[in-house]
């Protein structure tokens, strides 16, 4: 049979997943010592890691090239898709907010306020929910800088720390939701392989007991 291929976010969530993949008794030495390699056969080789940027994890799931994925609620809510959320994996912890300069009232004045964001759906689905009208900027990265370059009003980004916030002169206006890494699987894999799927979600739900 071919192996069961597990897309993973590339970087911050790598290492958390690996340690849960290590975890429940596959070995991921092949990805700690990947170089360059993208695609990395793990434990007994019936698993195999492919290590992408966020949203692509969730492209190759949706289309069914991987049979399951890693990724933040955040590219979830932003990408949205046709999967199944199996599980929250309770690491890459972190939170969506409005943030804006500290020195000025984010609701005072009556023009159309402008919102830069990585996330201009999630943006737009906030806004919308609060019946307010705004223009929407998308910012590829230091979104923090969009206001302090006068751009716009406020963001919609993620906040962990707070610290980029924080040394940058902005704080948090309103927590939008709570974010946290999923484990996705896409819903014909879900049908075709699902002892395998199945045995993988105890494994890593035990794993997650036996960690609180
Ligand atoms: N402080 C944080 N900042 C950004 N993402 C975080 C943070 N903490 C946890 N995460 C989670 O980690 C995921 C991956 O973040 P990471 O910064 O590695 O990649 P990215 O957002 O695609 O950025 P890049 O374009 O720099 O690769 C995010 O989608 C989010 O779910
Ligand atoms: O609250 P903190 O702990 O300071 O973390 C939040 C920061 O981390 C992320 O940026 P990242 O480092 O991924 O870079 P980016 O802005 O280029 O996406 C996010 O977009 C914030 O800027």
């Amino acid at each position: 049979m071919k192996p069961l291929r597990i897309a993973l976010t590339k970087g911050r969530l790598e290492q958390d997943t690996v340690a849960l993949l290590d975890q429940i008794g596959i070995n991921c030495d092949s990805v700690r010592n990947k170089g360059r390699k993208l695609i990395l056969p793990v434990g007994d080789g019936s698993i195999e890691v492919v290590l992408a940027k966020a949203a692509d994890v969730i492209t190759y799931v949706n289309h069914g090239v991987c049979d399951l994925g890693v990724v933040g609620k955040d590219t979830i809510l932003e990408a949205g898709g046709s999967f199944y959320e199996l599980l929250d994996l309770g690491f890459g912890k972190c939170r969506f907010a409005l943030a804006g300069p500290v020195d000025r009232d984010f609701f005072a004045g009556y023009h159309t306020k402008i919102i830069a964001s990585k996330y201009p759906n999630v943006a737009h689905s906030y806004f919308e929910g609060k019946a307010m009208n705004v223009r929407i900027i998308k910012i590829e990265g230091s979104v923090e800088l969009a206001p302090l370059l006068g751009l716009s009003d406020a963001i919609v980004d993620i906040v962990e720390t707070g610290t980029t916030l924080k040394e940058n002169g902005l704080a948090v206006i309103d927590t939008i939701c709570r974010i946290s890494a999923r484990l996705i699987a896409n819903s014909a894999s879900l049908k075709l392989r699902k002892a395998e799927i199945e045995d993988l979600v105890s494994r890593m739900e035990k794993a997650k007991e036996e960690q609180k």
